[in-house]
């Protein structure tokens, strides 16, 4: 077999594809949304259709289907995050750029310049330092911050750890690059583990989500959030969104899929700010059904750097292009005529997706 040492792009397919540990949630997430059941509606007046045009706080967008961060495009893109921004352009969605960008977020904000672009905040233990991206963030034109709040440390990936992950040479953090390196000293395991022992602020918590609204004007959205007494915190503590996502199952393995747990998490919002979502997203009708459970717009992550592997820009564009018809469809074929028709009314099995029913002796 080979080892990772004689092949790279074993190494880097593992770092996109893997889970945390076991990978339980990883392989139950296609299930719990398989479980949730469409409602196919009669006679709906296919020629009336109109679109899958919403918004994203306040801002239109032409499909709710988004790009999530996702950390190292360059592994298989030279041109990294600038072509999925390019595709991200093409088909007039947004892109969420990671803090762990190859590319810089000028550089991306420069080769898709009227893109609608959001920037994921890890966060450095240097006040100085946030503020500078902030501050770069905001004059690139990016329209509000992610901050990831599931990643106090890294999952377990044993992946990664087995095939000691770490950047190529040549290849640089460019959004971070000028705070910190990507020089691996050679310690055991995943060189992702030095590079957030040197650069990310694990002690940073809720009272800091108050600090960094001091050094920012732009919205706080706050991507991770699994559970109702987190999204009631996160209103508390003055989010203007919350993001339900358990990090594509990268995190804490035997967490339930994402999907799971949207219901909950927009009762704990109690329709005070928009929820995003993302999670398993592989088809359409993956989207409708999120929509449904109450997301206003979902995020792709893995799909994207399938795309992007494949055929660069262009890959990414058929991927959001692809998942986007079949959401069109599925729309029409449970009469939606626009986003706003998408209703809890589309699913039948919501209640598979209630604490209740984890409780209910059916
Ligand atoms: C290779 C990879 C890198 C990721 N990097 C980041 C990151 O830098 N920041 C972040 O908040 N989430 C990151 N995520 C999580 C995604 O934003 C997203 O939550 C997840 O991938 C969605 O699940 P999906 O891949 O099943 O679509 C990453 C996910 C993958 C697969
Ligand atoms: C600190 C984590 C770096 C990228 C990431 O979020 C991921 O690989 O999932």
């Amino acid at each position: 077999m080979w080892g990772a040492k004689d092949n790279p792009k074993k190494m880097f397919h593992d770092y996109y594809q893997s889970g945390a540990e076991g990978e339980h949630t990883l392989n139950t997430t296609r299930d719990a949304f398989n479980s949730i059941k469409l409602k196919a509606r009669a006679l709906g007046d296919a020629d009336a259709f109109k679109g899958t045009e919403t918004t994203f706080l306040g801002h239109k967008i032409a499909s709710p289907i988004c790009l999530a961060p996702t950390a190292f495009h360059m592994l298989v893109n030279p041109e990294g995050e600038c072509a999925t921004a390019r595709a991200a352009a093409g088909t007039k969605t947004l892109q969420c750029l990671s803090t762990w960008s190859n590319c810089s977020l000028e550089e991306v904000a420069e080769a898709a310049p009227d893109n609608l672009r959001i920037l994921q905040c890890y966060f450095s233990r240097s006040d100085e330092v946030n503020k500078d991206i902030f501050e770069r963030a905001e004059k690139a034109g990016y329209k509000a911050l992610a901050v990831t709040v599931d990643t106090q440390i890294l999952g377990n990936r044993e992946a990664d750890a087995e095939n000691k992950f770490s950047l190529p040479k040549g290849i640089k953090m460019g959004t971070i690059a000028k705070y910190t390196s990507t020089h691996v000293t050679g310690v055991e395991g995943s060189g992702l583990d030095e590079y957030v022992r040197k650069y990310k602020h694990n002690g940073f918590t809720w009272k800091d989500i108050l600090k960094i609204r001091q050094f920012t004007s732009l919205p706080i959205i706050l991507k991770g959030i699994q559970c109702k007494e987190d999204a009631a915190k996160a209103v508390e503590y003055g989010a203007d969104a919350i993001w339900v996502s358990n990090h594509g199952a990268r995190q804490l393995d035997t967490t339930p899929a994402s999907i799971e747990v949207l219901e909950e998490c927009v009762q704990g919002v109690d329709g005070k700010i928009e929820v995003y979502f993302d999670g398993g997203v592989r088809r359409g009708t993956d989207v409708l059904k999120a929509l449904a459970l109450g997301a206003s717009a979902v995020f792709i992550g893995r799909p994207q750097l399938w795309g992007l592997a494949i055929d660069g820009q262009k890959g990414v564009e058929d991927v959001l292009k692809i998942l986007n018809s079949e959401l069109q469809r599925s729309m029409i074929l449970t009469d939606c005529q626009e986003v706003k028709d998408i209703t809890k009314e589309r699913v039948i099995h919501s209640a598979y997706c209630s604490p209740k029913y984890l409780t209910a002796k059916i």
